[in-house]
C-alpha cells in the first residue's frame, strides 16, 4: 500500500542547500525583562547575563550569515548598538511576547526578500559554535519544513522554513511538540546548538560544553559548583 508522505517530507529543495540563501530571525528579549527563571549565581547580574548569551548566539550567527540575510528583533539598547554598526537589519519588539515579536520578524525578512528560505533561532545559546549553527542548516536544508528541539527535547531552538510565509511559529512552553505537527522533527547530535540556557542547571550543562567569549568571560570567577540549584 502507498503511504502518503507527510508535506513537509517531499522534497530536497535546492534554494536552501546555499548558506548564503537562508534569512535568520533572532528574537532577544530585553535583557531587563529577559530569564525570569534564571537565578544568577553571586555578583554576576541576571541582566548582564541574558546580553552575554544574546552577544555569543549573535556572534556564532554573523560567522555563518551575513549580516542583510540577519534580522534581529529587540528592544534592547545594547544589542542594538552592537549590532547597527554591523548592519544587521533590526526590528523593533513589538512588546507583545515572543510569538509576535517573531512574527515582526518574519514579515520584515519576507518584505526583505519574499523568496528565501527562513529560520527561526533562538537568541540563548552561549554556547553554540558557527560549525553546528551550519550543519543545522545543512540538515534543515533536506526538508521543507524542519524543527530542532532544544536539549531537554519540549522546546525549540531553530524552526525553518523554504517558504517564509508558511511559517507558522507557535514557540513557549513545550513548542518541539506543536511545531513537530507541521515541521519535521531533526533531534540533531549538535549539543551547543540545542543548549538553551534557563535556570542553573541548565547554566552548569552549557558551561560544561563549552561557552563563547562574552558569557566566559562574565563567569570566569564563579564556581557554578557551590551555586543553590534555581
Ligand atoms: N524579542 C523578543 N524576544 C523574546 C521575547 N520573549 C523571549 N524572547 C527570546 O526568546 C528566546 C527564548 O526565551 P525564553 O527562554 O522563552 O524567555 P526569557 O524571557 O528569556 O526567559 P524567562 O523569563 O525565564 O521565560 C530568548 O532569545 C529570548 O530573548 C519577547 O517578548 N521578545
Ligand atoms: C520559548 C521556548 O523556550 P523555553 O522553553 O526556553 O521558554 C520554546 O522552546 O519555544
Amino acid at each position: 500500500m502507498l503511504r502518503r508522505r507527510p508535506v513537509h517530507d517531499t522534497i530536497m529543495p535546492v534554494r536552501a542547500q546555499l548558506l548564503s540563501t537562508w534569512q535568520l530571525v533572532v528574537p532577544v528579549k530585553s535583557r531587563h525583562a529577559a530569564k525570569s527563571r534564571l537565578v544568577p549565581p553571586r555578583g554576576i547580574s541576571r541582566s548582564d547575563l541574558a546580553l552575554a548569551f544574546a552577544l555569543d548566539t549573535l556572534s556564532a550567527i554573523t560567522d555563518v550569515i551575513s549580516a542583510d540575510h540577519l534580522i534581529v528583533v529587540t528592544s534592547d539598547d545594547q544589542i542594538c548598538a552592537q549590532l547597527r554598526t554591523r548592519e544587521v537589519h533590526v526590528v523593533d519588539d513589538p512588546g507583545r511576547g515572543l510569538n509576535p515579536a517573531i512574527e515582526a520578524g518574519i514579515g520584515a525578512a519576507l518584505d526583505r526578500n519574499p523568496t528565501a528560505p527562513i529560520g527561526i533561532l533562538l537568541g540563548d545559546l552561549p554556547a553554540l559554535t558557527p560549525g553546528d549553527l551550519r550543519s543545522a542548516l545543512a540538515a534543515c536544508a533536506a526538508t521543507e519544513a524542519a524543527v530542532v528541539p532544544d536539549w531537554s527535547g519540549q522546546g525549540t531552538v531553530l524552526l525553518t522554513h523554504q517558504e517564509a510565509s508558511r511559517l507558522a511559529p507557535r514557540f513557549g512552553h513545550g513548542s518541539a511538540l506543536r511545531h513537530g505537527q507541521t515541521a519535521r522533527r531533526l533531534d540533531l547530535e549538535l549539543p551547543r546548538l540545542r543548549m538553551d540556557v534557563d535556570d542553573l542547571d541548565s547554566l552548569r550543562q552549557v558551561v560544561a560544553l563549552g561557552l563563547g567569549r562574552h558569557t566566559a568571560a562574565l563567569l570566569q570567577d564563579t564556581d557554578l559548583e557551590t551555586e543553590q540549584l534555581a
